[in-house]
């Protein structure tokens, strides 16, 4: 990153205000018939309400348009385990973005914690108090138990945003990439760097999505996960293949795609030279991703190049996704977001790239036209359908699976937050 653009970052969080959140007041607070509402002694009465119905905290309370961002700081982007307070920015961005796209309001918790189970106790004794949990930056293999008992034990739908929020992303983005290179996705031979979180989710998504498992070679810190290792836990062996290769550059060699959901400057222009004809390389490490794209773009001409960055083009981030999947399972208070929901959310994700831009989107990244193509296989996070567009795909999902308690509501679909 650029000296000026590093500073211009740490001034954007500290001024004028420290932070990029806040909360505002939904009622008049200014009278003493106004505190005596809100307050003591009228306060008591919802109380009691809520006392006698839990359900009534919807009605009384902000808890049905209310999403915790919970983290323990031990996969903070790409950057590791720096704790959960140096989270704490990524996470009040990510209640920006709930708010800023999908009118969501959101508070996040860093939790210091020694331990998996100390997390889970902490998440579920406050669970009660939000209409959805999005678990953020809990690095692999512990993610995976936490998300699993948190949905076991809570009644609201908890989600863990770079398991299956970048599956989602990751799978609209893929499908268009296929079609635009002509490859099918049953045939297609994918590389993943990366073994957690974010890199297992999104193969079984892909697979979920048609990919064949046998075409697919994940590896870790140690290489390429194949039947012969003996270190790989329950999670990694999932993807474990029958295979003499052992490395990055073995496993390259004709890959159709390459997914990296590692860390910086892992995949050299040398490896990209040896994919197949018509290549696709998402790499979507932040804040650096796995190559940047004008190393990649200069060694060829065949393909689709897309980062997890906003200041490139293609920009495959789970942004795309959990604002509006959180909005559409709160709208029909769904009790989980299952594979139903998850796989409507990529296909209308998808969809959008193919429709005409709207010109507050050209206008936003400053360009004339934004057409289906290479350089745009995925909406930009400021398009305005991905609220409509998204929310209306997951709720209706969940209604056909089983998990809506409501109905869709009768301003479906939305055209933008100030609906909500
Ligand atoms: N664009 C997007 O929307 C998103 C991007 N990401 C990015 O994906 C990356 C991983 O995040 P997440 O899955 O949450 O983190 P995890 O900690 O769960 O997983 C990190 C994985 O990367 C592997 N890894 C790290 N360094 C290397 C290396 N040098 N060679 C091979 N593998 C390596 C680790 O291997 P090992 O198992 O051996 O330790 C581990 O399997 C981050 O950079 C993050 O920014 C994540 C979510 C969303
Ligand atoms: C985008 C995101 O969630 C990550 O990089 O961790
Ligand atoms: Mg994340």
């Amino acid at each position: 990153m650029s000296e000026d653009l590093k500073q211009a970052a740490l001034d954007y969080h500290a001024i004028p205000k420290p932070g990029k959140i806040s909360i505002e007041l939904t009622k008049p607070a200014e009278t003493s018939r106004d505190l005596s509402l809100a307050y003591s002694p009228g306060v008591a009465e919802p109380v009691k309400e809520i006392a006698k119905n839990p359900e009534d905290a919807y009605k009384y309370t902000a808890k049905g348009n209310l999403v915790a961002v919970i983290s323990d700081g031990s996969a903070i982007l790409g950057l590791g385990n720096l704790g959960p307070l140096a989270s704490k920015p990524v996470m009040e961005g990510k209640s920006l973005l709930f708010k800023r796209f999908a009118g969501v309001d959101s508070i996040d918790i860093e939790v210091d914690c020694e331990s998996p189970q100390a997390f889970i106790d902490t998440v579920k004794r406050i669970a009660d108090t939000f209409g959805g949990i999005n678990l953020e930056d809990i690095k692999a293999p512990e993610c995976f138990e936490i998300e699993r008992t948190l949905i076991e034990q809570c009644s609201i739908p908890v989600f863990h945003d770079d398991q299956h929020g970048t599956a989602i992303v990751t799978v609209a983005g893929m499908l268009n990439a296929l079609e635009i290179q002509g490859k099918k996705i049953e045939e297609a031979s994918m590389v993943v760097l990366g073994a957690g979180a974010a890199a297992i989710s999104c193969s079984k998504l892909l697979i979920s999505a048609g990919m064949k498992p046998e075409n697919i070679y994940m590896l870790d810190r140690k290489g390429v996960i194949h039947s012969g290792r003996d270190d790989l836990n329950e999670y990694k062996s999932m993807f474990a293949v029958e295979t003499d290769k052992r490395t990055l550059d073995d496993a390259i060699e004709g890959a159709d795609i390459f997914l990296g959901l590692s860390g910086p400057d892992l995949l050299s222009a040398d490896q990209v030279k040896k994919m197949a004809p018509n290549p696709i390389v998402f790499a979507c490490s932040n804040p650096t991703p796995e190559i940047m794209p004008e190393l990649a773009n200069a060694v060829r001409d065949d393909l689709i190049m897309s980062t997890g960055r906003s200041d490139f083009p293609n920009q495959v981030n789970n942004v795309l996704g959990f604002p509006f999947i959180f909005r559409g399972a709160l709208d029909v208070r769904a009790t989980a977001i299952n594979e139903e929901m998850k796989l409507a959310a990529a296909h209308a994700i998808a969809g959008l790239a193919k429709e005409e831009t709207p010109q507050e989107v050209l206008t936003a990244y400053g360009v004339d036209s934004l057409e289906f193509g290479k350089e745009y296989i995925i909406p930009k996070p400021t398009d305005p359908r991905l609220l409509g567009a998204v929310s209306l795909a997951v709720a209706q999902a969940a209604i056909d699976s089983g998990v809506a308690t409501k109905e869709l509501p009768a301003n479906y679909p939305l055209k933008s937050v100030e609906d909500i």
